[in-house]
């Protein structure tokens, strides 16, 4: 039977009044597809008309006596009218802001024996059976700029990787100085969306406080809506009190101050503030990236190949800007002008095998060339002594000279397990050498009745 036929006729909004509907909680006499909402006509005033998708009319008992029902179906469902309400309440309510307080966080530091920043310690990463790290400890420090080099496919973004929590090392560890530590990653692809305007693209950086400012605004619509549910506005009341309090803590009304104040620091005239991202090049869209990183006071900053596909005059700005910020800093780039003027240590990662080198990128191949050499020395100066040793104890044999002969082979044990000097790896530098050739002249080709052709039987042979 097609209630909605039945009801022809019936103008609901004079009928239903704004308010909320009733639910017989399973009512089986009510058609399925009809949203179970009833109303018995004295209660037909609490159902909000505007709601209504299809009603119907039904007969039910009700305290033994046959009423007149209606069943309602309604645009959104009680279910889901409900679970919008559930939604504007925090999981709990029991106002434990200190808990859920960012920024504010317990500090462990010293517990993890790293006082800022971060250590790695023999950290060791295979892909596909290849080892791409051995063993690899650094760290870096509150005030420290890490200029991460290597050739490619070293194991550079690998190590951000990892610090960054994106990918597993296979051993080793990640000692942070404390908990729930914030690590911001500058990619090349710089994460804006270009369709916000630049304000908002800054806005987005304050993910927590934006969910606190939304749901304070809904919690408020909701309180104006529940005038005659006197235990709902008790909760709602509840509700936005405790989110207020986390708006303090979050310094809610700063956002919008901090953010004025960024804006020109990156070079955006107030004017600017309303226009979309997409109108940006990439060079004022790596600025918003980085300006909505260090808007969230990371205590970490991760920067890989910043400078690519950047203008000199923004690659300046951006030394500048980094070089004024003492937050600890790994930065991976094949720019070295930027390594020099920004760091203040290189870790090389050579063969999976790293080293730390104090000063800027400069500073080290001159110590690199400088350990290369001394470590060179070093090897060839052991070489020797296991070769005489080997001629010793090959002269000495047995007999009277047996005793001798017998502690040159320990110490040559020694030489060779223990403390075996590595010989330093030298890749072998690409020598491209272009030869003198005078002047080709006015005329470089010239070609003189050229004739070419195939014999027969080259190109049967060409054929199979
Ligand atoms: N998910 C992966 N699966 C397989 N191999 C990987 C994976 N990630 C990295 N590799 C390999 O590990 C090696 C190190 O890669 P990584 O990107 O860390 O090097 P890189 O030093 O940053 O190089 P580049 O300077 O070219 O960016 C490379 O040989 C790479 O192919």
């Amino acid at each position: 039977m097609d209630i909605t036929t039945k009801l022809r006729g019936v103008d609901l909004r004079s009928s239903f009044l704004p308010g909320r509907a009733l639910l017989p909680a399973g009512n089986p006499r009510i058609p399925p597809k009809l949203h179970p909402f009833w109303v018995s006509p004295s209660q037909s005033g609490r159902i909000c008309a505007s709601l209504v998708k299809r009603a119907g009319f039904y007969s039910t008992r009700r305290k033994g006596r046959s009423v007149r029902a209606v069943a309602v179906e309604t645009v959104v469902s009680e279910t889901e009218t409900q679970d919008d309400i559930e939604s504007l309440f925090s999981e709990s309510s029991s106002g434990d802001v200190a808990a859920k307080k960012p920024g504010k966080k317990k500090s462990n530091s010293g517990a993890s024996g790293v006082s800022s920043g971060i250590r790695l310690e023999n950290i060791s990463k295979s892909f596909k059976g290849a080892t791409v790290l051995r063993d690899v400890s650094w760290e870096v420090k509150k005030g420290e700029k890490v200029g991460l080099v290597g050739v490619n496919g070293a194991g550079k973004t690998t190590q951000l990787r990892i610090i960054a929590g994106l990918d597993e090392p296979d051993s080793g560890n990640v000692v942070k100085a404390k908990e729930n530590m914030k690590i911001a990653f500058l990619s090349q692809e710089f994460e804006v969306c270009p369709r916000r305007t630049v304000r908002e693209e800054f806005l987005s950086a304050f993910a927590e406080e934006m969910e606190i400012a939304g749901r304070l605004e809904k919690v408020q619509n909701a309180l104006e809506k529940a005038t005659e549910d006197l235990t709902l506005m008790g909760r709602l009341l509840d509700e936005m009190d405790l989110l207020q309090r986390r708006a303090q803590d979050l310094d809610l009304d700063e956002v919008d101050v901090k953010i004025s104040k960024l804006m020109p620091e990156y070079g955006f005239a107030p004017l600017v503030s309303d226009r979309l991202v997409a109108s940006f090049s990439g060079g004022w869209q790596m600025r918003m990236s980085l300006g909505k990183i260090l808007l969230q006071e990371p205590d970490l900053l991760l920067l890989d190949e910043p400078t690519n596909h950047l203008d000199l005059d923004t690659i300046e700005w951006l030394e500048g800007y980094l070089n004024k910020q003492d937050v600890p800093m790994v930065i991976i780039s094949h720019d070295r002008a930027f390594l020099d003027q920004l760091c203040t240590k290189i870790v090389e990662t050579d063969m999976g095998v790293s080293r730390t080198f104090p000063g800027n990128y400069s500073e080290y191949v001159l110590a690199k060339a400088a350990w290369v050499e001394a470590q060179y020395a070093a090897w060839e100066k052991q070489q020797k002594e296991i070769d005489h040793t080997k001629d010793l104890i090959s002269r000495l044999g047995a007999g009277a000279n047996s005793g001798r002969a017998s502690s040159e082979e320990k110490k040559l044990e020694r030489l060779q397990e223990g403390g075996q000097i590595e010989k330093p790896f030298q890749r072998k530098q690409m020598k491209i050498r272009f030869p003198e050739r005078g002047r080709s002249g006015r005329t470089v080709l010239m070609i003189k009745n050229l004739e070419f052709g195939l014999r027969f039987d080259q190109v049967n042979r060409n054929d199979h």
